[in-house]
């Protein structure tokens, strides 16, 4: 299943989700007949299966689709890459920004596989410890860099708008590997994101 530019559902999970949330629409006291909500079942699962498609992408595949040869042996840095992604524990979503670093070690990869590789991690039930180093283990098994950092700040609704609510905490979590184990790697590495974390 691959849901690019234009979607595409697949009609047995279509079937399945609609099924499940006609119940949770009487479950919660609605009524699944009424007018508004008359089509809202369909809406959900088609709106689940495009939140939840990165179980039909591969990571590995998307960088080995772009990989090129070539000699650059400092940083390559982006940041800011935001991410949409459901709380495993509550499928409610956990929203903010990735940054990833690596130092090529001969083999470089297109900058925009590696957004495409935090979407296809991030579109699935996860935690935010998981999703940052499934990133971080894809980009060191594919490319073979010197190194690999990756740093997710994210919101999680289900700290906000029930359990806790706790409404402006930021969560921080990061891999490292390679020469980002050093300090002086890992500074610059932080240093360069630095106006993102407070
Ligand atoms: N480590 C980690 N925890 C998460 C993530 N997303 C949600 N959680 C936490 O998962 C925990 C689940 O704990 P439980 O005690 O089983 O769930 P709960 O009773 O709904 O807990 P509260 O949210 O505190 O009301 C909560 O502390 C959530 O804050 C995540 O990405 N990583
Ligand atoms: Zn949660």
């Amino acid at each position: 299943m691959a849901y690019h530019k234009h979607e595409t559902y697949d009609a047995a999970a279509t079937d399945a989700l609609k099924t499940a949330y006609t119940s949770i629409i009487s479950a919660v006291g609605e009524d699944p007949a009424r007018e508004g909500l008359l089509k809202t079942p369909e809406r959900m699962a088609k709106a689940m299966q495009f939140i939840t498609q990165g179980y039909g992408m591969n990571a590995a595949d998307i960088l080995n689709s772009a990989k090129f040869h070539e000699d650059y042996n400092e940083m390559v840095l982006v940041k800011n890459i935001e991410l949409y992604s459901l709380c495993e524990h509550h499928l409610l979503p956990f929203f903010g920004k990735a940054h990833i670093a690596y130092i090529p070690n001969g083999v470089i990869t297109g900058l925009s596989k590696l957004a495409h590789v935090v979407e296809a991690f991030s579109r699935r039930l996860q935690v935010q410890e998981r999703l940052t180093h499934q990133i971080l283990d894809v980009i060191q098994d594919t490319l073979n860099p010197l190194g690999v950092g990756v740093v997710i700040e994210a919101q999680h609704l289900c700290m906000m708008m029930r359990g806790v609510q706790k409404q402006n905490s930021v969560t921080t979590t990061s891999a490292f590997s390679g020469q980002f184990m050093k300090n002086e790697t890992r500074s610059e590495f932080l240093r360069l994101i630095s106006s993102n974390l407070s």
